[in-house]
């Protein structure tokens, strides 16, 4: 099993994973283990899993086979929900109903506060650092509808991060985000990364978050068939390509491996 961080504590382990959607197997023998501080791409075709993985590995999507620990409890068992943090594919600030970008990254808290009590001083205290953090402060009484689409990503982000996670799923944040968008989210999330936090990304396209990445995992028609030391997407060609960066930190690094002994993992 890969780590970059071999000493610290696992967050996600899953055992010989499986799960069937409609009786079709999308995910097959998989074996996950992130460790806290880690911070995880997950890449790979189209179709190949990475969505369905990370909808497993937050408890969203049932596993018709193996075994899921969260914070090394069984999932069966798992209450603090509060300690995960998932921005889901393709979704929307604007809901079509009037919001503040401040109300909207204030329901972030919801997980975190008791029912019917209004903010608390520290409600309101994470909330504004979870905008300061994607650079969005000043945007704090704008309706999120007058932002655009990468803002709008930004602000999904500072929703999850209000609700301060020590685990943290972003699936594909930045598919459709022009740079400064890209470059704020690299910031937001490598300061999260600095203080500790776990991260496991699905992505097509690293861009300006390939420094902050210190493992790869790749899926291949449902099987992780890679997962090592980073690799970098090469979207020209389609396939990977080692990258230097940051396994330097991790000098235990364990040499990646490839479970298909293929050289290209896709
Ligand atoms: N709700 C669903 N109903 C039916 N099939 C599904 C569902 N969710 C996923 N699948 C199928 O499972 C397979 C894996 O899908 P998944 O979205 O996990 O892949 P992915 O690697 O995230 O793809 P992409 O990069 O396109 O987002 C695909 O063949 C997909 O059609």
């Amino acid at each position: 099993m890969s780590s970059s961080h071999p000493g610290s504590e696992p967050v996600v382990e899953l055992r010989d994973g499986a799960v069937a959607i409609g009786g079709r197997p999308v995910l097959r023998h998989v074996d996950l283990t992130v460790r806290q501080g880690e911070f995880v791409t997950l890449l790979g075709p189209n179709g190949s899993g990475k969505s369905t993985l990370v909808r497993a590995l937050t408890g969203l999507r049932p596993l018709t086979l193996g075994t899921l620990h969260l914070f090394g409890t069984p999932l069966a068992s798992f209450r603090d929900w509060h300690r995960l943090g998932f921005v889901p594919q393709r979704s929307s600030a604007a809901s079509g109903v009037p919001a503040s970008v401040a109300e909207v990254v204030g329901s972030g808290r919801l997980t975190r506060r008791r029912l019917l009590r209004p903010a608390s001083r520290a409600d309101r205290a994470a909330v504004a650092s979870a905008l300061e953090l994607v650079g969005l402060a000043d945007r704090a009484r704008d309706s999120v509808a007058t932002l655009s689409g990468g803002q709008q990503q930004r602000v999904l982000i500072a929703r999850a991060l209000a609700g301060e996670p020590d685990l943290f799923f972003l699936d594909e944040p930045t598919a459709g985000v022009d740079l400064p968008n890209q470059q704020a989210l690299a910031a937001a999330l490598g300061a999260l990364s600095a203080a500790g936090s776990t991260v496991v990304l699905v992505t097509h396209e690293l861009g300006p978050l390939a420094p902050l990445v210190d493992r790869t995992v790749v899926l291949r028609d449902g099987r992780v068939v890679y997962d090592g030391a980073p690799l970098q997407v090469d979207d020209a060609h389609g396939h990977h390509h080692p990258s230097p960066r940051r396994t330097d930190h991790h000098p235990g690094v364990v040499a990646p491996f490839d479970r298909s002994g293929e050289d290209v993992p896709w």
